[in-house]
């Protein structure tokens, strides 16, 4: 199914753009010690059969749904034990496993009545879908977790300080996307070369969202350090050999500080899919 490919090219894509700040990439494995590209290759092998699982679910789904989420998590759970035993335990995709399957879902169960290329709208229409699904996700994950023994890391953020991470772009329809980076990349999409384009667009998103993965390294502290980074190389609007060149001076910071934002990666992943089905790139 062509939904399949479109996310599996889009993980395909992230991971080898280069060079990227902490992240792992085709040069090196940024702030991570336990990770490197070839590990990445693995995962997105893990993944893309359950690729396939979430868009048939979605569009055979007849119903509420909240029960295609349902279905679609219980896909989802098998898919990270998978992913996990292709990586040694290493959380590699984690986020993004959860996200491709509400969105492939959505997407399939949208595509019942609608066809390929996507517009604008069918984008917002598609997280509109994703947002109504994931109404009951927050209550559902966070209303008993004082009671839980042992936290992931976006529970105990949710303890500390209300950070939603992961679970609140999905219940908003991922507003990352529909306001930040999506708008960006129409506009600019064509102006340069593909790899330019979306390091640019990752940048955007460093520069402005709530990354659950910065915020459990570094704190907000560290969070608030890159994202004031992120904005400064955003708004110089350098060009492509200058752009690089503060990328590379950008990692090579966030490997002494130990800091990497996954959280903007996998949303980078997620524009990706959108941009195919866009047709942009
Ligand atoms: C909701 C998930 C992601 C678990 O969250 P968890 O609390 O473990 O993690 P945490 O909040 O730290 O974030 C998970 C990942 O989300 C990504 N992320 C971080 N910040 C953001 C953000 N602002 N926007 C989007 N993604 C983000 C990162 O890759 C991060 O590693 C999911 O793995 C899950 O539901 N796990 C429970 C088992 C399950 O149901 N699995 C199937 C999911 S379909
Ligand atoms: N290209 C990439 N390189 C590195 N990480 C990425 C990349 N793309 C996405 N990520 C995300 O970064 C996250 C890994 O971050 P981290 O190493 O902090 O993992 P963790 O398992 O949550 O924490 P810890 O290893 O500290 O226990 C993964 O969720 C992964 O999705």
């Amino acid at each position: 199914m062509q939904l399949t490919k479109f996310a599996t090219k889009s993980l395909y894509y992230e991971v080898t753009l280069s060079p990227k700040p902490g992240l792992v990439d085709r040069f090196d494995n940024g702030a991570h010690q336990d990770m490197d590209f070839f590990m990445f290759i693995d995962s997105i092998e893990s993944l893309a059969p359950y690729f396939y699982e979430y868009a048939r679910l979605g569009f055979e789904h007849h119903g509420d749904l909240a029960s295609l989420f349902t279905k679609l998590r219980h896909k989802g759970i098998e898919a990270e034990r998978d992913m996990l035993e292709a990586t040694y335990q290493i959380n590699t995709h984690k986020g993004a496993n959860f996200s491709f399957a509400v969105l492939l879902g959505a997407t399939g169960f949208y595509l019942q009545e609608h066809s390929l290329p996507f517009s604008f709208q069918d984008t917002a229409n598609v997280l509109s879908l994703v947002s109504q699904m994931t109404q009951h996700l927050v209550q559902q994950d966070f209303s008993h977790i004082t009671q839980k023994n042992d936290l992931s890391h976006g529970e105990k953020l949710y303890i500390k300080t209300g950070v939603l991470g992961v679970r609140g772009e999905a219940t908003q329809g991922y507003p990352a996307l529909s306001n930040l980076l999506l708008p960006f990349l129409r506009d600019h999409t064509g102006q340069e070369n593909t790899e330019v384009l979306l390091l640019r667009g990752l940048i955007l998103l460093v520069s402005q969202i709530e990354d659950s993965n910065l915020l459990h390294r570094g704190g907000v502290n560290g969070w608030q350090q890159v994202k004031q980074r992120g904005m400064f190389i955003h708004e110089s609007k350098l060009n492509e050999y200058d752009f690089r060149q503060s990328l590379t001076s950008f990692n090579q910071e966030l490997i002494e500080k130990n800091l990497s934002p996954g959280g903007a990666a996998d949303l980078l992943s997620l524009g990706i899919y959108f941009s195919f089905l866009e047709e942009l790139i």
